[in-house]
């Protein structure tokens, strides 16, 4: 068995990927490094082109990123009357799936595609840095398509689902999407860069009603749908899971795999 498994593992990583475990919870087959979580950290492995950038460039975006959803945070937890500290401390005290991405468009798309579909963001807060149009916002009570024109020096902040939830729906998470820049702009390729804030992985997504008598008044408004809308019952880790797994191309079985994805737009709470 050994000898069969060195022979195995010395075959070209072209050749061993033909094998690979996939995503679909199934065990056997070829298991990349990196591949699957070894801790709750999540933590993973990069090419060498975002290695060589960790200290001088990504530790310092994520520093910063965090530091300024945290100030928001604050200034949240005092308009929504939530025990001081209450929204940092949900986001901060353990591994959560917060990320950093950077989205890269091709320049030249026909006018009409969708580069992004309609969508409210999965966490807390988003961070969002785009140098040319294409990202388009609904506003509650509206129904036509806004775009939101990138202004130099100012940054984009969405509010997301897990903190719509939190907040017993008096945040409400922004529906978005991005289609090809506008006129002239789309013949250069349009960069995003976004840092998500999320709750700590195992944070229960419900209304913060015991910590803040402005969040139950709230609650206490809706019909008992959007009250069970907001009490979806998991962890914060389990909603961002079930809407990234439902998004993969690869996990699609048909309309309601899309539907299995959606967050708070669908009862626009
Ligand atoms: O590229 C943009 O302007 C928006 C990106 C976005 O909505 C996202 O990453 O969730
Ligand atoms: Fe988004």
């Amino acid at each position: 068995m050994f000898d069969m498994a060195a022979e195995t593992l010395d075959l070209p990583f072209e050749e061993k990927m033909k094998f690979e475990q996939g995503d679909a919870g199934l065990s056997f087959g070829y298991k990349f490094e990196g591949a699957s979580a070894v801790d709750a950290s999540a933590r993973r492995s990069y090419p060498s082109t975002v290695n060589n950038r960790m200290d001088s460039t990504i530790i310092p975006f994520v520093k910063k990123s965090i530091e300024i959803n945290d100030e928001i945070l604050s200034i949240f937890n005092t308009k929504l009357r939530l025990p001081q500290g209450e929204l940092i401390k949900l986001h901060s005290e353990e591994y959560s799936a917060s990320e950093a991405r950077t989205h890269k468009a091709r320049k030249n798309l026909p006018t009409g595609k969708t580069v992004l579909g309609a969508h409210t963001d999965f966490g807390s807060l988003s961070f969002l840095h785009n140098r040319m149009g294409g990202l388009q916002v609904l506003p509650p009570g509206v129904d036509e398509w806004q775009y939101v024109k990138p202004l130099p020096g100012h940054a984009i902040c969405n509010v997301g689902d897990t903190l719509a939830l939190l907040s017993g729906g008096i945040l409400h998470s922004n529906i978005h999407r991005v289609l090809p820049p506008p006129g002239a702009q789309a013949a250069f390729e349009r960069w995003s860069q976004v840092f998500f804030t999320r709750p700590g992985n195992s944070v229960i997504l419900r209304p913060l009603s015991n910590e803040s008598p402005l969040i139950a008044e709230a609650v206490n408004k809706l019909s008992d749908e959007q009250r069970e809308a907001l009490n979806p019952g998991v962890t914060a880790f389990d909603w961002i899971c079930r809407r990234v797994m439902n998004r993969r191309v690869k996990n699609r079985t048909g309309p309601e795999t899309w539907m299995a994805s959606k967050g708070t737009d669908q009862e626009r709470i």
